[in-house]
Order: structure tokens, then sequence, then C-alpha cells
């Protein structure tokens, strides 16, 4: 379970969240949408602490991200164990992000190697079963540059999930991809929704939250306006705000 606490952001006198409430439940699929600039990039961030809280607490599995709590106040952890943390939140982020010098294989393999401390004959098998699964298992000795952007985004999904993630965030995961590769992104995280995995997803791709969403969260201006069963939210929303911005993107 992820739990976002009262949590608030700035960048010097930006307040870009003003006190976010979520819970997300283990196996569960939250898809974020909203106008640019309402700070659901900047909410995914604070997960996996690559941005610091000013206020508030984020826990997963009962675990404080990026803080201890000592005394009443919460404390900021050491950078290692920040690390270690990280390794179990997967990130997709919209541009891949894949180690360009690396194969499709051994992108796969690196992280459990350097931060899980697997046997490297392990996390090639665990690799090459994670490349069947996206479809991408005659790809594994191709380079990055070598893949449509598609593929490209397949292999970085797959990537996330070689750590054995407690949760998966996507930021925008095909919003830098041509129209026609957008379905086979989807497609897999559709598939990752079926076998229970965790995830929070920011995208506008309203048909893929009306599918595949548990709970659609509506944010703008930095906090929740509205969340609940993509019926609910999306045909149904109680908030004018919501009803403004469906009726620009639908
Ligand atoms: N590191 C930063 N320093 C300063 N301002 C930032 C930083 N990161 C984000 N912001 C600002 O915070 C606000 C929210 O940005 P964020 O990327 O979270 O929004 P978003 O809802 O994800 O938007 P989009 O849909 O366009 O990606 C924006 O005004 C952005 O310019």
């Amino acid at each position: 379970m992820v739990d976002v606490h009262g949590v608030h952001k700035s960048f010097g006198p930006l307040e870009v969240l003003r006190g976010v409430d979520l819970q997300v439940r283990a196996g569960e699929v939250t898809v974020i949408l909203g106008p640019s600039g309402s700070g659901k990039s900047t909410l995914l961030r604070t997960i996996n602490h690559l941005e610091k809280l000013n206020r508030g607490w984020i826990s997963i599995d009962g675990e404080l991200i990026g803080y201890r709590r000592s005394g009443g106040k919460l404390h900021e952890l050491k950078e290692k164990d920040v690390l270690r943390q990280r390794t179990h939140i997967g990130f997709v982020f919209q541009n891949f992000n894949l180690f360009p010098h690396l194969t499709v294989l051994e992108n796969l393999v690196e992280a459990p190697v350097s931060a899980l401390r697997r046997p490297r004959k392990d996390a090639v098998a665990a690799a090459g079963r994670l490349l069947e699964r996206v479809g991408l298992a005659d790809k594994a000795d191709a380079y990055p540059r070598q893949l449509s952007g598609g593929q490209q985004q397949r292999v970085a999904i797959a990537r996330a999930l070689a750590l054995e993630p407690k949760v998966l965030l996507f930021d925008e995961p095909t919003s830098a991809l041509d129209p026609e590769l957008v379905g086979e992104v989807l497609d897999v995280i559709k598939d990752l929704a079926r076998t229970g995995t965790t995830m929070i997803v920011v995208t506008h791709e309203i048909g893929f939250a009306r599918e595949v969403a548990d709970t659609v969260v509506f944010m703008d201006g930095g906090v929740v306006v509205e969340q609940g069963p993509p019926a609910a939210v999306l045909d149904a929303p109680r908030h004018e705000r919501t009803g403004a911005f469906l009726s620009k993107v639908l």
C-alpha cells in the first residue's frame, strides 16, 4: 500500500503540491489525470524521493520513504538508504531513459546485479523472462538506438520490473511516442494490471484510465480535487474543475 499523507512541495515561492492525500492499495492501479502544471509529475517524484517534501509524509507498505521518524520529527535518510528504498519503487519515464551503451539484456541485468546483489546468471535468466513478457525476447542483444520508441518503452518497463518493485510509477509513458506506438505500450501496462502489479500512472489517455484504473484521481492546482472509480470520475464528475478538464480532453 502506498500512503501519501498531507504532502506539500514548493520550488522557491512556487507551491506545487498543497496538501496531497492519496492511498493506493496493493495490486490496484491508480491513474492520475490533470492539466499541465497541476503537480502530477512532482507528486510521482516525491514518492520515490527524487524530490524532498516540505511537509507531510509518504510510506510504502508501512515504511516511510526518504525519512525516519524520531522524537516526533522527520529526519532525512542518508543517500544510501534512499537508494535502497528506491530499488523497490519502479519508475518509468516519458523518455525511456535506457542506458544507450548497454544492450537490452544488459539494461535489465545491471540493476539487479549491482543494487540487489543478484548472481548474474539469475539476473540474466530473469531478464530473459521479462523480455518474453513484454514481447521483446528477440531484441536481447540489440542496443536501444536500434529499437522503436514503443519497443524502448517496453524495455524500460521490463527494466523497472527487474527490480521486483513494490509499486511501479509511470510518468506519461506514452506521450513521447508516435500515435501508432501508443497501443503496444498500453497493452503491456494493461497486462501488468491484470497480474496485480501496484501502479500509479500519470497519463492523458482517458480510454486507458477507463479500462484499467481501479481509481482515477483528478489533480489541479497541487491538490487532489476528486478521486473515485473511473465511471464516477469520468462520467459523472462532482467538481466543476474535473468536468471542465474532461470536456477539453474527451
Ligand atoms: N525542479 C523544479 N524547479 C522549479 N519548478 C518546478 C520544478 N519541477 C516542477 N516545477 C514546476 O512545478 C509545476 C508543476 O510541475 P509538474 O511537472 O509537477 O506538473 P504536471 O502536472 O506533471 O504537468 P505536465 O502535465 O505538463 O507534465 C510547474 O509549474 C513546474 O514548472
